[in-house]
């Protein structure tokens, strides 16, 4: 993936580049959720939800969450089943109008990886596993000097599993089967009522939403970065959670 030559740093969005013609897909961590070293140990801020239901209202059911966790995940936390969902990077995906569409795992190869991985992690102590069903994360930000070794281990690992690639994350190395990624999973969405035909914005933190920066860059659409992660492809940056939080709800006043 190449960034696009920049001379200047990245400015924030205008929220009036949201109109009720757009479509809005958020990433979950880092961007909607603050980071906390256990995964089931994330807070969601109180307003954020009504907030968010309302914009979901403000666009015609646009919105969709595009998270590298499980919509299992999602619905414990934002507690909204009912709002389009792609999980596990894509790998499985909820419509606006509810259905969902998995994708088709060897059984055995993932039972086989799922073996190696905690084999992997025992040897790796305070590494911590996140088994997602599909797809299954080793974490370290508590033990930030493990990335290292994760780094080098897990290809290797990977390498004996034809069907799964590693995706590194924030902290994270995770392991998911080959062929899917939050950009095909925002294409497949665009496809989609009532996202169809609709100027795409997407806003994530991570480098598994690069993948969707390029998608959403290529559709004409906006793409905006949170932190100040580089290289990235996206065309705006905002600061942090809460500066989403703001920019956000500014976006809902403007609608109104
Ligand atoms: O695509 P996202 O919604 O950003 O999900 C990416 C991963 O997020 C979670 O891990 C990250 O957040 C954890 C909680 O703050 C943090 O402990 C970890 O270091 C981060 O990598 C989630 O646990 C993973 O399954 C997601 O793939």
């Amino acid at each position: 993936m190449t960034a696009p030559h920049r001379s200047l740093p990245l400015g924030a969005p205008p929220p009036s580049l949201v109109t009720a013609r757009s479509a809005l897909f958020l990433d979950a961590d880092g961007t909607l959720l603050a980071f906390a070293d256990d995964p089931e140990g994330v807070t969601v801020d109180s307003g954020l939800v009504p907030m968010l239901d309302r914009l979901r209202e403000q666009l015609g059911g646009a919105l969709a969450l595009v998270s590298g966790r499980p919509i299992a995940s999602l619905d414990r936390l934002f507690g909204r089943p009912a709002w389009a969902a792609a999980g596990q990077h894509g790998l499985e995906r909820r419509g606006a109008n509810g259905a969902i569409e998995t994708a088709i795992v060897d059984p055995a190869e993932l039972a086989a990886l799922r073996d190696a991985v905690f084999a992997l992690a025992s040897s790796l102590p305070g590494v911590r596993v996140e088994d997602k069903g599909f797809s299954i994360a080793l974490h370290c930000r508590e033990r930030p000097e493990r990335q290292t070794a994760l780094a080098a281990l897990t290809p290797a690992v990977a390498a004996r599993f034809p069907g799964f690639e590693v995706q590194p994350g924030s902290y994270v190395y995770e392991f998911k089967p080959r062929g899917m990624d939050k950009g095909k999973a925002v294409e497949a969405m665009l496809r989609s009522e009532p996202f169809a035909g609709r100027r795409p914005i997407y806003l994530g933190d991570d480098f598994t939403d690069e993948h969707a920066f390029v998608i959403v860059n290529a559709h004409g659409g906006s793409s905006i970065r949170v932190g100040t992660r580089e290289p990235t492809v996206a065309g705006f940056t905002l600061p942090s959670p809460a500066g989403v939080h703001a920019w956000l709800a500014d976006v809902s006043a403007t609608l109104t």
